[in-house]
């Protein structure tokens, strides 16, 4: 059996650090959200046993494993079922960029084998086996647009954003989402205790971006302010970095004013830039 599944890339709408815990990591409340870019996973049932992926336009380090190779051997192992599983994807989102591009791919795989297997595992463990992998993928399992606290698996549905547009800059750069962590200084350690109001337009959106990693990001890739800049110059009403960055979001009211920025960012030399929409919950 051979199935192929669109893996989408996500952006954070807003992203607040509250504070470190114990184990190293950080508690943070997001809204995020999905968009129409995407990778394409393709899965293979194969008689010959264990998990082989095959991942055009990532080079992974010496002993580092693709993540779609972690998720996969998880399923295989709670499932029992003893098959082969080939994974080819077919990379568009920017690695290291801010965009969950490996999170998606992986909680893909979780979601995908577990239906192609009939394993019958439930959501939420399909949710708490995507934490284990990374903070991301239990948003991608989950599939919806949210507002995301405890390291970022605590999920509850957020509807009525607004239906804007997106131009999103990449400049080039990989960005490790451990070094933004690590760099981070916390002055004070926030709090978020009720769900904020979120926004209902264009201009209530552009208002409500804020990300506490867009400071660190910048402070060692002065690119992602210049960047920021340049799409605000072209007519996005806010602009924003997405998760530990460099990948850099405008928000435009319309498909043409967006397309308008777009082709004039289209000229930067070594600068990747996408059109994309948000995607229905
Ligand atoms: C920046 C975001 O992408 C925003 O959505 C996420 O917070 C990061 O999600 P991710 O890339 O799936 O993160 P992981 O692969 O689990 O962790 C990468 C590294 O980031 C740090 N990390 C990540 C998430 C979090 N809430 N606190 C952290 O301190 C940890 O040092 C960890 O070693
Ligand atoms: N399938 C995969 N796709 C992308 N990166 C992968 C994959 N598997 C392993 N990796 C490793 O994970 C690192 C981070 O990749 P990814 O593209 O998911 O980062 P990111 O978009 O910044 O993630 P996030 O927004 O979750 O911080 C890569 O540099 C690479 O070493």
């Amino acid at each position: 059996m051979v199935k192929e599944f669109l893996a989408p890339a996500k952006i954070n709408l807003c992203l607040h650090v509250l504070g470190k815990r114990p184990d190293g990591y950080h508690d943070v409340a997001m809204l995020m959200q999905r968009i129409s870019l995407y990778d394409r996973v393709r899965i293979a049932l194969v008689a010959e046993g264990g998990v082989r992926v095959n991942c055009s336009g990532l080079a992974l380090a010496p002993g580092e494993e693709n993540i779609a190779a972690r998720a996969a051997r998880r399923i295989l192992e709670l499932s029992g079922v003893s098959t082969g599983v080939e994974i080819h994807i077919d990379k568009q989102i920017p690695v290291a960029a801010g965009l969950g591009g490996g999170s998606s791919d992986a909680a893909t795989v979780l979601v995908g084998l577990n239906e192609m297997l009939g394993a019958g595992l439930d959501p939420v463990t399909l949710v708490a086996e995507g934490a284990k992998l990374g903070a991301d993928v239990p948003f991608f399992v989950n599939g919806r647009t949210a507002w995301a606290t405890g390291i970022g698996e605590c999920l509850q549905s957020v509807d009525g954003l607004p239906p804007a547009w997106y131009v999103l800059i990449n400049p080039g750069v990989a960005v490790s989402t451990a070094w933004v962590y690590q760099n981070l200084r916390l002055t004070s350690q926030g709090v978020v205790a009720k769900l904020p109001k979120f926004p209902r337009t264009v201009g209530e959106l552009a208002g409500f971006l804020a990300n506490d990693l867009e400071r660190v990001t910048i402070a060692g890739f002065p690119i992602v302010e210049e960047v920021k800049a340049r799409v605000l110059d072209l007519g996005a009403r806010g602009a924003l970095m997405s998760g530990s960055g460099p990948t850099v979001f405008g928000v435009f009211d319309s498909r043409d004013a967006a397309e308008s920025a777009l082709s004039q960012l289209r000229q930067m030399a070594g600068w990747r830039v996408f059109l994309a929409h948000p995607l229905e919950d």
